[in-house]
């Protein structure tokens, strides 16, 4: 379970970014007043357009940014006083987790397995689940460095789940992946609602949102600006297509 409440976040602009932006402000607003709640066995999609605050309340959720105001909770742990615990509990995806190019993908996803105290059998048949459905076995003993964007974003993902978290947060998981690889990952995260995980996702592609998702939350410049099931969402529409849904929602709110 993912409770998300009241969060704001600001960042520190620096003069040059001031310059960079064309402001005197001193910050820059990201996240104004977000809250939502992900049930486990649901799957949650953060939709919004480039630059909504889509990312940044996500790295909010998995711990790696601090809010500057308000709460978050994983499975009944805050994750700003209960940061371990919390952590122990989700899987971060995102298109720029930090992977050492100098090691191989058997050795990334060994290391964080040992990280997280995944039991040895739990490991050889998670790792070898997840090799197949990703299609990583003719790659394991690669170099990072030596990788393509797909093969790395696939070692992410196995990276992400190799310690079978309760909670998943993927940041565009089909991000520069091929429509194979892609049509894995929409099953693994179905398999994760399956499972009774709590999932969270951002995508632009609305097709995945269709295919995926229970509830859904519309970002627009940091503040929520439509919350609601997947029905609901279908019953309230005015356009024919979620494309062209979100859209107009997205202007109605400019
Ligand atoms: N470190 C930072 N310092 C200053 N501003 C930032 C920083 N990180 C993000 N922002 C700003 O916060 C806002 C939200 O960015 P964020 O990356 O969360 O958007 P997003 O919805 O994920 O966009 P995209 O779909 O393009 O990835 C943007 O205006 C961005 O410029």
């Amino acid at each position: 379970m993912i409770q998300v409440q009241n969060i704001r976040k600001e960042f520190e602009l620096s003069k040059k970014q001031q310059k960079e932006n064309n402001t005197n402000d001193k910050v820059a607003l990201a996240v104004e007043d977000v809250s939502f709640t992900c049930q486990p066995g649901r799957i949650f999609s953060l939709l919004g357009p480039n630059g909504a605050g889509k990312t940044t309340t996500l790295r909010m959720l998995a711990g790696i940014l601090k809010p500057t105001q308000g709460n978050i909770v994983i499975n009944h742990f805050d994750i700003q006083k209960e940061t371990n615990k919390a952590k122990r509990d989700i899987g971060f995806l995102t298109g720029s987790t930090g992977l050492y190019e100098r090691l191989t993908a058997n050795e990334i996803i060994a290391y964080f397995a040992k990280l997280y105290g995944v039991k040895d059998e739990d490991f050889k048949q998670r790792k070898e689940h997840l090799y197949t459905l990703l299609g990583m076995h003719d790659f394991q003993d690669k170099r990072i460095g030596r990788l393509s964007t797909g093969m790395k974003q696939k070692v992410s993902i196995a990276r992400t789940m190799i310690h079978d978290p309760d909670v998943v947060i993927f940041d565009e998981p089909t991000s520069g992946l091929d429509v194979i690889t892609a049509e894995n990952i929409i099953k693994l995260i179905s398999d994760c609602k399956t499972q009774g995980k709590t999932v969270i996702f951002s995508s632009h592609i609305m097709s995945e949102v269709d295919l995926l998702c229970d509830d859904l939350a519309i970002i627009h410049k940091g503040k929520i600006i439509h919350s609601s099931t997947m029905q609901e969402f279908r019953d309230q529409m005015k356009t024919d297509n979620l494309t062209a849904e979100f859209i107009h929602i997205i202007n109605e709110n400019n």
